[in-house]
Parts: structure tokens; sequence; C-alpha cells
């Protein structure tokens, strides 16, 4: 799947007098999975109705495969795209939703049956989606998307309304399309869905891009130097620790992150203070962490791009 690609370049959109987007550029490439990430507001979804041509840019472009969405003969087998879940009549069964969209794809009844059995709906399919749970419309609006054997997919905060068991579906369903050679971007404004996940983040706050970046790197830069103690006596640690150079912060009560001396030197000065400690490592950053290191000067963000939550 060469063509599996999604790309926007330079994309500016107000409305009104407020920016949406302020030159936002990213790829999603064939075979890795790439979160979309950034607090409400940042523009994602914006950028999504854009590469759909829901929405019009006021500058800039938006690929799918190397060229606009709409140029294709049937756009849908190019992009799958979920963008709102609930958008589903409710007195129509879910098999009925799909059979519906498949029609006007040239697609038939034993495709339907399939995308239902690959989301785990086939003994839901003739219900009402009008008792679906949230979860359920998830699963409904992948199984849309997937209905053409799309190359690139993108869902917009897919994850939203999945229970724990939904959510571990998800992550591994959408490792194994990218691995299958397809792009898939997904947006979230939670990190914890894309821990494990993505290959690739795109974090952007207020219209543009902040970083764009593997997950590998993104929590190295994050996780750098630091060196993570669990001990209890966090205070008495700190002041000693503090007296070697190292640059101290609380990741929890009894848990440091000591910038500065590596994780021998951290060792022996708590040793020869006769401080206990029960855990001693190099620190690995979360996503989350690396996210709120990013935007987090975003009290910028949060007081001018939108209320993230
Ligand atoms: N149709 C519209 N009319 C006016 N303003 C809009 C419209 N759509 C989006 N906006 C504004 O554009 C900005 C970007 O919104 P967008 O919905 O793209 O953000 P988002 O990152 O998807 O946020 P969320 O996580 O809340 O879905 C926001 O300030 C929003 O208020």
């Amino acid at each position: 799947m060469s063509d599996a690609t999604i790309e926007v370049a330079g994309l500016r959109k107000r409305y009104g007098s407020a920016t949406a987007l302020d030159n936002m550029t990213f790829t999603a490439q064939a075979g890795r999975v790439t979160g979309l990430i950034g607090p409400n507001g940042a523009g994602k979804s914006t950028t999504m109705r854009i590469i759909l041509g829901l929405h019009r840019a006021d500058s800039g472009r938006a690929l799918v495969g190397g060229q606009p969405y709409q140029s294709y003969p049937c756009p849908p087998r190019s992009l799958g795209a979920l963008l709102d879940a609930s958008a589903v009549h409710p007195a129509r069964s879910g098999r009925n939703h799909l059979l519906w969209l498949a029609q006007s794809q040239g697609l038939g009844h034993r495709r339907v049956d399939q995308v239902l059995e690959q989301v785990g709906l086939a003994g839901a399919g003739r219900r009402g989606v009008g008792g679906y749970s949230l979860g359920m419309r998830q699963r409904l609006g992948i199984a849309a998307a997937l209905l053409g054997d799309p190359p690139t997919l993108m869902l917009d905060e897919p994850f939203n309304g999945m229970d724990p068991e939904g959510i571990v579906w998800l992550r591994g369903y959408l490792r194994g399309l990218a691995a299958e050679g397809r792009a898939v971007l997904v947006s979230s404004h939670l990190m914890s869905e894309l821990q494990d996940m993505a290959d690739h983040v795109v974090v952007v706050g207020r219209g543009r891009v902040i970083a764009d970046s593997s997950v590998a790197a993104l929590i190295a830069g994050v996780s750098d130097g630091q060196v993570r103690v669990r001990t209890t006596a966090p205070e008495s640690a700190a002041a000693v620790l503090s007296t070697l150079g190292g640059q101290v912060t609380y990741a929890e009560p009894q848990v440091l992150l000591v910038r500065g001396p590596g994780a021998e030197q951290v060792a022996e000065a708590l040793s020869a203070a006769g401080l206990g400690f029960s855990e001693l490592a190099p620190h690995r950053a979360t996503l989350e962490e690396a996210y709120f290191a990013l935007t987090g000067d975003a009290a910028d963000y949060r007081a001018t791009g939108g209320v993230a939550s």
C-alpha cells in the first residue's frame, strides 16, 4: 500500500475572528498508527473535516494517497473515516446502516457481514442502533470506515465510550490494520489510550503542530537523564540529592525524579546518608508526561485555544 498516506500541508482555517488552523502540517505514513493529540479546540476535528472535503481550508492542501479525497471515483475506498459515531439513524439496524453505505460503494452484503464480524458486532447487527451503547456505535462507525477496504483510515476519538475491554480490542485492531500496510490516523486527547499503540504522534495546539515524532523519541526526550527513586523519606532524600546538584521533582508523594546525577551516584549518596529506597532506575516517561512537557506551558493553550479538560 505504497500510496497509503494522509498528508496535510500548510492548512489555515479561520471561523470568523477565531483561528482554527494555523499552518497545520503533518503526514500519516503507511504501516503505522499516527496519533493526533491535543487539547480541546486544538484543531484535530477541523483538520479531519478538511481532509474529507466537508470544510474548505482558507489555504494549504490535504491529500489522501497523493490526491484530494474528493478526486477519487469512490472516495470511501481510498480513506475510511469515523468522525461522529452518533450520526446514525437510531431506528435503523447496524446491519441495514452498513448495507445502505455498502450499496453506495458498489459492495454487497457479504462485505457487510465480514466487517460486522471483524468489529465484534455480528451478534448485534440486526438490532436497532438506538439501543447500542456508545462503544457499540464506535464499533459500527469503524465497521463503516472499513467497508471499502481502504488503504488509509482516519478515526476521530474512536476510544470515546469504549469500556476497558473495547479499548484493548481497538488498540490491537488498529495495530493490525497498520501492520497490513495501512496509514491509520487516530485523534485523541487522552494520552493513555495511545500509549503502547501509536508508532508516531503529532501533538497539536492552537491549530499548529507542536511536535511530530515517533513515540519512542518523544518519551526518550522527556525521560532524558532522569532517575526515578521511591523512598519512604522523600524530603531527606531530596535534600541529599540537591547537594549533589540534582534537580529534584516529585512524581508521587514518595517518588522523586532526579535530573543531573546518574543512577549509581544517586544510589551511593542515599546509601551514604542511610536513606533506604525500594526502587531506583533510569526514568521512562509516560506518553502523558511527554505530552504535558510539550503542551503545558499549556496554560497558554488552555487560556487562548479553548479549555482543555
Ligand atoms: N464550525 C465552526 N464554527 C466556528 N468555530 C469552529 C467551528 N469548528 C471548529 N471551530 C473552532 O475551531 C477551533 C478548533 O476546533 P476543533 O473542533 O477542530 O478542535 P479539536 O482539536 O477537534 O477539539 P476537541 O478535542 O474538542 O474535539 C476551536 O476554537 C473551535 O471552537
